[in-house]
């Protein structure tokens, strides 16, 4: 059954649990003067803790952008973004690298798994290199989450892609993160093996409690989440709870005439 996009338009959570993130006026603009391209446009957006957060819009509407200014991976022009309780614009770079470290997993589209190391390797490769240790019950249960108890001695190319993507994905969970970022997670594979990486991150938040936020062109994929947040040109303008790809193929089509009726 197709839910209706809700009304409420500004991205900010309902109720009053405490965001894993959240953001106030963010505006991104690259270059500057008439040149300038405005990314994202006085932006307050929150994610909710223990969900699973899908964006979604057109092409340049700014969805990279946000992920990255949210996860403190760049800088903004002007407007503030928080990871938790710590504002993290003013920030300087030794201690966002820190925050990012403690509190972020990344998934992208390219896995960015290294040849030489087996799985189990470069899940905790993360960890080794900043000298902390996994947590081993909480390691387990990621590995046996994701099913990959028996690949764990194998190297990337002995691996299928959904295995591949799953030790990106056990990567991203290893330190148990309080957010985990995916940008087109399932970008590069098929859709059995995107299925798979699918499931598993709704699995790391219904049963790991983990926080996603996931920037993704597939309605199908959004299906997925919890709540899609709509960008387009650099604003939030709509938000789907309980979507289905549908209903989220509905609303993208609404942007498709919108630009149609545009250029004509
Ligand atoms: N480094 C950059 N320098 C200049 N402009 C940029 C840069 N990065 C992004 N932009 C511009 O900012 C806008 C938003 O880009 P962004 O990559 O966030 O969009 P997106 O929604 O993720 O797009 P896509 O779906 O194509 O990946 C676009 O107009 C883009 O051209």
């Amino acid at each position: 059954m197709s839910t209706p996009a809700a009304t409420k338009t500004d991205g900010y959570a309902e109720g009053g649990a405490r965001p894993a993130a959240r953001a106030r006026e963010l505006t991104k603009a690259y270059g500057s003067g008439e040149t300038a391209v405005i990314a994202l446009d006085a932006v307050d957006v929150e994610i909710e803790r223990g969900r699973f957060t899908a964006v979604m819009g057109p092409s340049g509407s700014g969805k990279s952008t946000l992920m990255h200014c949210l996860a403190g991976l760049d800088t903004v022009s002007s407007g503030q973004v928080w990871l938790g309780d710590t504002e993290i614009t003013g920030l300087d770079d030794r201690r966002l690298t820190q925050l990012r470290r403690d509190r972020i997993g990344f998934m992208f589209q390219s896995f960015n798994l290294l040849p030489t190391l087996n799985a189990a390797e470069n899940i905790t490769l993360p960890m080794d290199i900043a000298g902390q240790k996994p947590d081993p019950e909480w390691l387990e249960r990621v590995i046996d989450t994701l099913g990959l108890r028996d690949r764990l001695k194998h190297r990337p190319a002995q691996l299928s892609g959904g295995q591949q993507q799953r030790v990106a994905c056990a990567r991203a969970l290893a330190s148990r993160p309080e957010l985990i970022f995916a940008d087109e997670p399932t970008g590069n594979l098929d859709s059995r093996a995107g299925l798979e990486v699918l499931t598993f991150l709704r699995e790391a938040v219904d049963e790991l409690g983990q926080t996603v936020v996931m920037v993704t062109h597939d309605p199908s994929a959004a299906a997925h989440s919890d709540l899609v947040l709509f960008l387009d040109d650099g604003r939030i303008v709509d938000r789907m709870e309980q979507p289905t790809a549908d209903a989220v193929l509905g609303r993208m089509q609404i942007f498709t005439r919108a630009y149609t009726a545009h250029e004509n």
